[in-house]
């Protein structure tokens, strides 16, 4: 069995329950209030900036060149495919970047996007890779599965064709060849999916969040 079927079975369970979540299936049959859209495109300008800075880390940790040169790509391609699609739905809404990054990050994105820096800046380079690779492969995953439905909505449809599209695909095939061709220890492979489940969990709960439109609870 190949590694990466290994990771996915540690996840398949956090993928189902994300799949079943209201704010995916409103995305596909359109349901899904823009309210909810809206608070998720805020949250990702303020996540992003650290998806990419994570990515970067892992960049200067990998041990050959072909993997400094993949994570410092996908660093930069977040830069300029992600964060431009984020800027493109924010003006969707009227809204502007310099804008949306005055109302605060909610809780689970900054959660979220602090144990990505911190387990890709500090962790071992297997801890990083159980870190970062879920990230990328639950939205292809997502995407891929989304995009067999597409949307009414045209701005759910866009979203839906970005992580559904071939290019991204294409990148998460890359991260995961990479992947199988490490050769890890059975401790880090331990490490590696019990960070990658932790992962998985903050993806539920980053659609989660944004379904409830959460807010800090004091302050
Ligand atoms: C929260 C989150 N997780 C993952 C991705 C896909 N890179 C994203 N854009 N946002």
């Amino acid at each position: 069995m190949r590694f990466r079927d290994e990771l996915w079975r540690a996840m398949d369970g956090i993928y189902r329950q994300i799949l079943r979540h209201p704010f995916l299936e409103g995305l596909t049959d359109g349901s899904l209030p823009r309210e909810a859209f809206r608070h998720y495109v805020m949250q990702e300008a303020h996540f992003l900036p650290d998806y990419a800075r994570a990515l970067a880390a892992c960049a200067a940790r990998a041990p050959h060149p072909q993997a400094v040169h993949r994570f410092a790509a996908d660093s930069a391609r977040t830069v300029e495919v992600e964060h431009s699609l984020v800027v493109e739905l924010l003006a969707a809404f009227g809204l502007d970047e310099v804008e949306a990054l005055k109302s605060p990050a909610a809780p689970t994105t900054v959660g979220y996007a602090s144990y990505l820096v911190r387990t890709c800046s500090l962790g071992t380079f297997a801890e990083a890779l159980g870190a970062i690779v879920p990230c990328y492969w639950i939205y292809a995953r997502v995407g891929e599965k989304l995009l067999a439905e597409s949307s009414p909505d045209p701005l759910y449809a866009w979203w839906i064709e970005t992580y559904g599209g071939e290019d991204y695909q294409d990148t998460v095939a890359g991260v995961l060849d990479l992947l199988d061709d490490l050769s890890l220890s059975a401790e880090e492979r331990e490490r590696l999916l019990e960070r990658a489940v932790t992962t998985a969990r903050f993806e539920w709960m980053f659609w989660d969040a944004a379904w409830r439109q959460e807010s800090w609870p004091c302050g």
